[in-house]
């Protein structure tokens, strides 16, 4: 689908009622909600990705991209952190920290962020360049930081169900991998590292957080905040790419400072 279909479709699809019934729902009838607000408004649907997967960017677009979903990574296990300081229960910490490690890395393994940074250096963006993230676009900084913000500020559970767009991950990384790897000639198995390994990460994360919520969130109101706290988060997701696409696609306004490829 061209961004111009994208945006046609959008503008007709019926609207997204996201309202839990003051009744409450069951926990499956919970799962189903979440579920439907990934299908209508994760960014898997988002026009860049479109570009980004179907090869449709030069090699400057898919450094800008690299470069700015680099502070994505790096705020992960920072939100992850500020998660844990709000499970009082040692158990549910111990589920989670492997989140943690994932990114930052433990023992044999280097982690997520080092996985990133072999794909940015893959790209030829220098090292120190993308870990000062001082290229990065205003958008992508405004975003990453009110999901760490929001997981600071709301609620255990708030948190917790923010993390549920992975849920979807998996899709669109997949998608991505085959994708990049047909489409660019110049991105190969190893820069798609990150993504291979996420797909076994991403399941097990998300089977823990989606029954979390479903045995948590037992009133309508708590069910209410778990939507709210899901679709919150696919407009974090959201926002980094309209803030790329507008900066590096279409009309190409990129701030003073910014990445200039
Ligand atoms: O490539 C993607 O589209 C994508 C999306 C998401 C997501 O849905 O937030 C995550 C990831 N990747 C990812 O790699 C990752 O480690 C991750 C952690 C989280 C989270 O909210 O805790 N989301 C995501």
């Amino acid at each position: 689908m061209s961004a111009a279909e994208l945006i046609a479709a959008s503008a007709t699809a019926p609207a997204l009622d996201t309202t839990v019934p003051a009744a409450g729902l069951s926990p499956d009838g919970l799962e189903a909600l979440l579920r439907e607000i990934g299908a209508r408004r994760y960014h898997n649907l988002h026009p860049f990705h479109k570009l980004l997967h179907g090869g449709k960017l030069s090699k400057p677009q898919v450094q800008a991209w690299a470069l700015n979903r680099y502070y994505y990574q790096a705020t992960i296990p920072r939100k992850d952190a500020a998660l844990m300081s709000k499970m009082t229960d040692r158990a549910t910490r111990l589920e989670w920290r492997h989140r943690y490690f994932d990114h930052d890395g433990i023992g044999d393994d280097e982690g997520g962020i080092v996985r990133w940074l072999r794909l940015t250096d893959a790209l030829g963006l220098p090292r120190d360049y993308v870990e000062s993230t001082r290229g990065i676009i205003p958008g992508t900084r405004f975003a990453c930081d009110a999901y760490l913000n929001f997981v600071r500020e709301k609620t255990l559970l708030e948190g917790i169900a923010s993390s549920l767009t992975e849920l979807f991950a998996p899709g669109i990384h997949s998608e991505r991998i085959s994708g990049m790897l047909a489409n660019f000639d110049f991105i190969d198995d190893a820069m798609m590292g990150y993504f291979t390994r996420r797909l076994g990460q991403a399941p097990r994360d998300v089977d823990f957080a989606l029954t979390y919520v479903k045995a948590h969130a037992r009133t309508a109101e708590a069910q209410q905040a778990v939507a709210d706290a899901l679709l919150f988060k696919t407009q974090v997701l959201w926002a980094q790419l309209d803030a790329l696409h507008f900066a590096y696609v279409e009309p190409g306004l990129i701030a003073p400072g910014a990445f200039r490829p």
